[in-house]
């Protein structure tokens, strides 16, 4: 079953979250970010403004320059040149690349979150799933007890977890239940930006199908703008207003996703589109 189909097409278009288009200021301005393992490129001279409430939907083929643009954007990567400018609730624009680490790790438990492709990078394997939601509402100052445990059972039911599974490790859950799990864990903490490396990959049809539908709810409820990195055109389609399509490190399109998908300029997009329409 194609994963379109699974969802419903038009229900899934309809359910998109809507930019907050009236917004004065970017929640996140790129300009010029370039990364370069010594010779080779791994991203070059990216620029883009990412609106609150907004997904910007990253796609390219394996080697493209996706991952390492995310790398540098979340400050897992330090790139060689660029800004990543983020609208900071108590200081307004600031460009993350000149804070410190600390500054930046605080910014990373409450302004920002995470969502890895493998759950393992992302969850604490060793504590119980209420424990790995719990644990992300103390680092962002949360003391009471009774009322931490209250709010992570009430986020295992957002993301379709039962309660009664609270105490349980997370090597006890299926992949799609960690993943759950580590998005419950990420957004627990009402982060305004999500960056997600392919959220859904590794999953089967069905339960991709289900994990997009729940990301989809959970982003528009939240009004979280996200950054995501995907090979999968599929997942854009649902999830992302705006796309942009890289191929050697550089950006060769960008626009609003169905504009991007249904009518492709670059010759690159234009194969990227119906080599996954002829598959
Ligand atoms: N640690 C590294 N050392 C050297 N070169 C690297 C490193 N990481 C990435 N690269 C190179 O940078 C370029 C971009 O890679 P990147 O992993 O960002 O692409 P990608 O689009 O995310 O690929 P994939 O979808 O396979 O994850 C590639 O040429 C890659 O070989």
């Amino acid at each position: 079953m194609a994963l379109l189909e699974a969802i419903g097409d038009e229900t899934a278009k309809a359910g998109k979250s809507a930019p907050v288009a009236a917004t004065a200021q970017p929640l996140l301005s790129v300009r010029d970010v370039t990364k370069r393992y010594g010779g080779r490129i791994g991203c070059e001279g990216v620029s883009f403004d990412l609106w609150p409430g907004e997904v910007l939907g990253i796609v390219g083929e394996s080697g493209s320059g996706k991952s390492t643009l995310l790398g540098c954007l979340s400050g897992q990567l330090a790139p060689d040149e660029g800004q990543v400018i983020f609208d900071t609730t108590e200081q307004g624009p600031v460009d993350t690349l000149k804070m410190t680490e600390p500054q930046r790790r605080l910014l990373s438990r409450t302004d920002w979150a995470f969502v890895h492709q493998n759950p393992r990078d992302g969850l604490r394997m060793g504590v119980s799933a209420g424990g790995n939601v719990g644990e992300r509402l103390m680092a962002t100052g949360a003391r009471h007890y009774g009322r931490i445990r209250d709010t992570a059972i009430d986020w295992l039911g957002r993301v379709e977890i039962d309660e009664t599974r609270v105490d349980d490790r997370p090597r006890q859950f299926s992949g799609g239940m960690q993943q759950r799990l580590q998005i419950a864990r990420n957004l627990v903490s009402g982060p305004r930006l999500a960056f997600m490396d392919e959220p859904t990959g590794g999953l089967d049809v069905s339960v991709q199908a289900r994990l997009l539908d729940l990301l989809r709810g959970l982003v528009r409820d939240m009004g979280l703008s996200a950054v995501l990195v995907t090979h999968d055109l599929a997942v854009v389609r649902l999830l992302a207003d705006r796309l942009m399509v890289m191929k050697g490190g550089h950006v060769v399109e960008t626009g609003l996703t169905d504009q991007v998908l249904d009518d492709p300029q670059h010759e690159y997009t234009q194969l990227l589109v119906s080599s996954v329409l002829q598959a």
